[in-house]
């Protein structure tokens, strides 16, 4: 529309002719040139009118163009509906912005275009026009066609309001009779414009156009003005048609005389002519544009319905717009709550995801290492099925070969077959004789359950009687025991071993013989005791004839071993026994201690159970040291001797070990000799004094009798029987009293004295038990070869003699050869 507009605005006016006098005609003639220009200059930026000598073909040629101009736009609903569009988008735009919503919906049909677009307001007197514009419409065709009418018209403009309106406020001074023909033209342009806005337009470029198009004219009056000074000055007519014909582009006349009116006025008249000429050419023009403009009227009328329909259209779209903007925010805000959830849905199932995943990994791990497992066992499959290929290729060839085998077989299994029967006939005859075995079987078994039950009477007899023998061999028994001199360069006594039974022992002369102790009358010293042992003697041949007197330990008898000798005879070696070779040289303590535990093992299935405590102590000056005390022998522990009712003789203070295993008894004797080392090492003297008593104490109690037992195994490692030194100590008489105390202890029992000095030292009356009631005794006198301790050997020999002739308690003493 504002195209069309601009086109209508470019339709030149015709000028307003006034044909009354020729001043007031080339006033009018200029007003319209100015108009023209001023519009031209507008319109094309060319300036055709606005210089003196412009041709009038210029002119034309801008008519010309003008024309083109007018020619009928095509309607563009497509880009009217378009620019609906866009500000309806740019509406959605400002909607969406909460702050500009209100004002976006409270424009209401006012905001239809984009806010650069926006039509300009119309003048109160232009939209006055727009609702009145079928009334206005016809004014305006009828002042075009009064602006194209022909020079001769005397009418001279239609004065509409707006004209009136658009009239310049101030008008020079100077151009006042000027301007009153001027003016009018001016109007008439001025209307074409009013007429042109009212005609649809509307803009404020058309109110622009017509205030530029009289301040051109204006313009146009002032640049004329001098010229127009006074129409009285003929030069000054002159000079104006001069310049007309110049603008006009004609041919110039000669200047005529101010007295030539009449020439003067020819060439007016001529000048006239041509301008109705070119008039009545304008005039056809704007007839056509006329035509055009109104086509032009129609289609905008049309348009304008479309504009309204396409209005109400985008009315109700805004509504529905603004509606679905409503739901929009609303499913936007449905949305950000589902997007929240999702949120919140895609944590979890993160945090799933990762626990899933790590599960997967230790999934994953363990598959692995079931997968290393499964090859390494495929791998050793495979290796054990090539390996059984390789067999079964074998076993194929053998197949073969014991098939061919097999018929060589199954002939002589026909032969066996045969053998088989006749073997079978033979098995059931010997069937029946295995009956009568099994019966001669089971009559056996039950003889010897009762030949058994015999023997274990036979044991209980014979333990009866072996508890008689001893008491018949005397319940004082005395041993004979030789040291072993592994050394060849020493000088050995004669000794003798007459009997083949191992009990006598002969001292002969030697080659050094004839000392005091063995004067050269006597050659031989024969001794007989119950056993003699050699010095090849082992240690398990001297257990061998002791075993049964420490069996008897278990059968509540007192037993009491002593070993008697002189220095270094091997007393401590055969009650103790040596580190060295350990298995063989076991003394009698720990082998005595080993047999009661595998005795007291085999009794448990009579329902007796055994307890074996063990005490080791010294007796030294008259002093009872405790072996197997931590601190050492020589604790100012003090240890007393007690004797209970029952005969049983204790030493209270005394460590007690409980020998709850056979090994214990090893570490025991271990103490007793490291602390026995010990004490003799700070005197020197010590152990040539010093008495040291093992009692293994065997309790015993039969779970189903309820009956006990309680004996004791006494160990004495008597002080060497050398003859002391005669030093004159204070000592002597003690150490002498103590071994004399024992000599007259046996000495009384031998007597039978009533009185036995047992209290007379303490080392006799810790062996007060041994003597009395259903007690045992065994001494192992220990000599040595060597010729020169033959003295010694032979007091010792002696000594046992007198003890091998003592009886223990009311038992006749068995006399030698009974
Ligand atoms: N039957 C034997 N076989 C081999 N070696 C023996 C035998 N008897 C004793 N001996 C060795 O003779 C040495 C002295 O023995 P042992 O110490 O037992 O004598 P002793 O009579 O106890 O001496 P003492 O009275 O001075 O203590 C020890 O080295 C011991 O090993």
């Amino acid at each position: 529309m504002e195209q069309l507009n601009r086109s209508v605005s470019k339709i030149k006016p015709p000028a307003t002719i006034v044909r009354s006098n020729s001043s007031s005609t080339l006033a009018t003639i200029q007003a319209v040139a100015a108009a023209a220009q001023s519009e031209n200059e507008l319109f094309t930026g060319n300036r055709i009118f606005g210089s003196q000598g412009t041709s009038n073909t210029t002119a034309n040629k801008d008519h010309s163009l003008t024309l083109e101009m007018l020619e009928p736009l095509p309607p563009k609903p497509v880009a009217g509906i378009k620019r609906k569009a866009e500000e309806t988008t740019g509406a959605r735009q400002l909607t969406r912005n909460p702050s500009t919503r209100p004002a976006l919906v409270a424009r209401g049909t006012a905001t239809k275009k984009p806010i650069g677009q926006q039509r300009q307001p119309l003048p109160p007197s232009s939209q006055q026009q727009r609702t009145t514009r079928p009334i206005v419409r016809a004014p305006l065709q009828t002042q075009v066609r009064q602006a194209t009418r022909p020079a001769n018209t005397t009418t001279t403009t239609t004065k509409t309001p707006q004209t009136r309106n658009m009239r310049p406020s101030r008008t020079p001074p100077t151009a006042v009779r000027a301007s009153t023909t001027t003016n009018a033209v001016t109007r008439g342009a001025r209307t074409i414009a009013g007429s042109r806005a009212m005609s649809g337009a509307g803009s404020l470029a058309i109110s622009r156009t017509q205030q530029t198009t009289a301040a051109k004219a204006r313009a146009a009056q002032t640049k004329s003005m001098p010229s127009k000074s006074t129409d009285d000055d003929p030069n000054s007519a002159n000079s104006n048609v001069s310049e007309i014909l110049a603008k006009l582009n004609l041919p110039q006349k000669k200047k005529r005389a101010a007295w030539d009116t009449k020439g003067r006025l020819q060439d007016m008249e001529e000048l006239t002519s041509s301008l109705n000429q070119m008039l009545s050419k304008s005039t056809n023009n704007m007839n056509s544009i006329s035509t055009k403009l109104e086509s032009n009227t129609a289609k905008y009328s049309e348009l304008e319905l479309v504009c309204h329909g396409l209005e109400s259209t985008v009315t109700a779209k805004e509504t529905e717009h603004e509606e679905l903007l409503r739901k929009l925010a609303s499913t936007e805000e449905e949305l950000e709550a589902i997007a929240r959830k999702h949120a919140e849905e895609i944590r979890s199932l993160q945090s799933q995801y990762l626990a899933e995943t790590n599960q997967a990994t230790l999934l994953e791990e363990r598959l692995q290492q079931e997968q290393n497992t499964v090859q390494s066992k495929l791998h050793q499959v495979s290796g054990e099925l090539e390996q059984q290929t390789q067999e079964s290729v074998t076993l194929r060839s053998t197949v073969s070969t014991q098939s061919s085998n097999c018929l060589a077989f199954e002939s002589d299994n026909r032969a066996l077959r045969l053998k088989i029967e006749r073997t079978e006939e033979v098995v059931l005859q010997r069937d029946a004789s295995i009956g009568s075995l099994e019966q001669t079987l089971c009559d056996s078994q039950t003889f010897v359950r009762e030949l058994q039950q015999k023997i274990r009477e036979e044991e209980m007899t014979r333990r009866k009687l072996f508890n008689s023998i001893l008491d018949l061999k005397s319940n004082i028994r005395v041993f004979c025991r030789v040291l072993p001199i592994a050394s060849p360069e020493a000088t050995l006594a004669s000794i003798q071993y007459p009997d083949l039974e191992g009990r006598d022992i002969v001292l002969a002369d030697g080659a050094e013989s004839g000392t005091e102790t063995l004067p050269r009358a006597k050659k031989t010293l024969p001794f007989t005791f119950d056993k003699v042992f050699q010095s090849s003697s082992t240690q398990a041949n001297v257990f061998e004839e002791v075993s049964q007197l420490v069996q008897s330990a278990l059968e509540e008898s007192n037993v009491t071993i002593l070993a008697y000798g002189q220095s270094g005879s091997g007393k401590t070696f055969t009650l103790e026994g040596s580190q060295d070779n350990a298995d063989q040289a076991m003394g009698l303590i720990p082998r005595s201690v080993l047999q009661l535990f595998n005795t007291i093992k085999s009794q448990e299935s009579n329902e007796w159970s055994y307890t074996l405590e063990g005490q080791y102590i010294e007796v030294y000056n008259e002093a009872i040291h405790d072996l197997l005390n931590t601190e050492g022998p020589d604790s100012t522990k003090t240890l007393e001797i007690q004797h209970c009712s029952k005969g049983k003789t204790t030493v209270a203070g005394a460590t007690t070990i409980e020998l709850s295993s056979p090994d214990k008894i090893v570490a025991l004797l271990k103490t007793a000799a490291h602390n026995l080392s010990a004490a003799k090492s700070r005197r020197e003297e010590r152990h040539l004094h010093s008495h040291c008593i093992f009692t293994l104490r065997v309790s015993g109690k039969n779970v189903m009798t309820a009956d006990s037992s309680e004996s004791t195994l006494t160990f004495v490692d008597l002080a060497p029987s050398d003859r002391p030194p005669e030093t004159g100590t204070k000592d002597i008489g003690v150490l002498s009293r103590s071994q004399s105390c024992l000599s007259d202890v046996f000495l009384a029992i031998a007597n039978k004295s009533p009185q036995v000095p047992f209290r007379n030292s303490k080392l006799t009356s810790l062996l007060q038990h041994g003597f009395t009631g259903n007690s045992k005794m065994l001494m192992i006198v220990h000599i040595s070869p060597l010729q020169r301790n033959i003295e010694d050997s032979a007091r010792s020999l002696r000594f046992a003699t007198k003890i091998n002739s003592c009886v223990i308690g009311a038992t006749p003493r068995r006399t030698k050869g009974s």
